[in-house]
């Protein structure tokens, strides 16, 4: 199946990422959110990448221009939808709201529409199990800073058909990634690794073992992180972070993947990391 027009769902910071990679890839694009302000936020986001771009020289001010005038903002999610051959969501890190927007965007897209999901952490199955085209639901899961990072994981519902599959693998290559195949357990690979480990992080700072500052400075130097693992939580976001855990840890059941109660604290707090200016460290916002 040929993809052309490529809608986002959440124009947060990875919605607003995926936007721009698959506008700078050459599809139309549609960008969506809840509130009307909130696309002109990652709109002003991408513009800001695009210009960084334009002063080291890498694309020209045609370029630039040619990438946003392929991304539409949708004020209303019927708009969005009703002429996609791809939607990706990327909307908070929440079942309720993923398959209650799922079951919305099934009613409004052509039939032959794809409908994935960038969820970090959530079963595919249970978000496909909302509409009535499961065979054409999948998780398209990017990486964040998504404009630099390779890697797509590619996850398959029980029901994702080969063909869709394909169609997704092929679409991550058109956008310059790499895909990675992975099944549908609580996670998945990535951060099935990757969080119990920003998790046991968080238990070090709490137990006062040592300072965000310290445990920063030994993955980065003991382990050539590029970011210790407090920068990169405050990054993703801690509220996505709580959530992964919680899901790892329902999912699993395993008390291994209990949240640290400092995660859990510091969310409840609304210190959220660098996109609300507080998290293990304080931003200029
Ligand atoms: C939670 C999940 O479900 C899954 C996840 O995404 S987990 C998170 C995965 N991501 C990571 O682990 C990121 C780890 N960090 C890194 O790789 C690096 O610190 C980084 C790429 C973010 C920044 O790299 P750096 O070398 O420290 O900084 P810097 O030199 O400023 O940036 C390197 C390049 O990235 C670009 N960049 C940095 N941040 C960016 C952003 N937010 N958006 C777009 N581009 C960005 C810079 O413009 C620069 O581009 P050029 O090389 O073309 O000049
Ligand atoms: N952060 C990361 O590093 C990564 C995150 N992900 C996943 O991507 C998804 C988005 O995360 P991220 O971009 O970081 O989150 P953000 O909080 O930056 O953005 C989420 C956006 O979705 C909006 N939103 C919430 N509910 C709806 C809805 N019903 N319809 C449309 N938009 C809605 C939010 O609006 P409002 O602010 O008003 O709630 C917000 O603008 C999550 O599933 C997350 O797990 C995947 C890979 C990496």
């Amino acid at each position: 199946m040929s993809i052309q027009r490529f809608t986002v769902i959440g124009a947060g910071q990875m919605g607003s990422g995926i936007a721009q990679v698959a506008a700078q890839s050459g599809f139309e694009v549609r960008l969506h959110d809840v509130k009307e302000e909130l696309i002109r936020k990652g709109l002003a986001g991408i513009e800001k990448n695009l210009n960084r771009q334009v002063s080291k020289e890498r694309i020209s001010e045609a370029d630039r221009d040619g990438v946003l005038s392929r991304i539409q903002p949708a004020v209303t999610l019927e708009e969005a939808a009703n002429e996609a051959d791809i939607v990706v969501e990327a909307v908070v890190e929440n079942m309720e709201v993923k398959t209650s927007l799922f079951r919305r965007l099934d009613g409004m897209c052509p039939t032959h529409a794809i409908l994935a999901s960038n969820t970090s952490s959530l079963p595919i199955t249970e978000i496909a199990a909302a509409t009535q085209r499961p065979e054409q639901v999948i998780g398209m899961h990017f990486m964040n800073p998504v404009p630099v990072m390779k890697l797509v994981e590619v996850i398959r519902g029980l029901a994702t058909s080969d063909a869709v599959y394909k169609t997704v693998e092929e679409l991550a290559r058109a956008m310059g990634k790499t895909p990675v195949e992975v099944n549908d357990f609580p996670g998945f690979v990535s951060n099935r690794v990757l969080m119990p480990m920003i998790n046991e992080a968080i238990y070090t700072v709490y137990e006062g073992v040592a300072t965000p500052e310290a445990v920063d400075e030994v993955m980065k130097l003991g382990m050539n992180h590029p970011m210790g693992p407090l920068t990169l939580a405050d990054f993703i976001g801690l509220d996505t972070c709580l959530y992964i855990m919680e899901t790892l840890y329902e999912g699993f059941g395993d008390s291994k993947y209990r949240p640290c109660p400092l995660l859990r604290k510091y969310v409840k707090a609304g210190w959220l990391g660098k996109k609300s200016g507080r998290g293990f460290y304080v931003y200029e916002k």
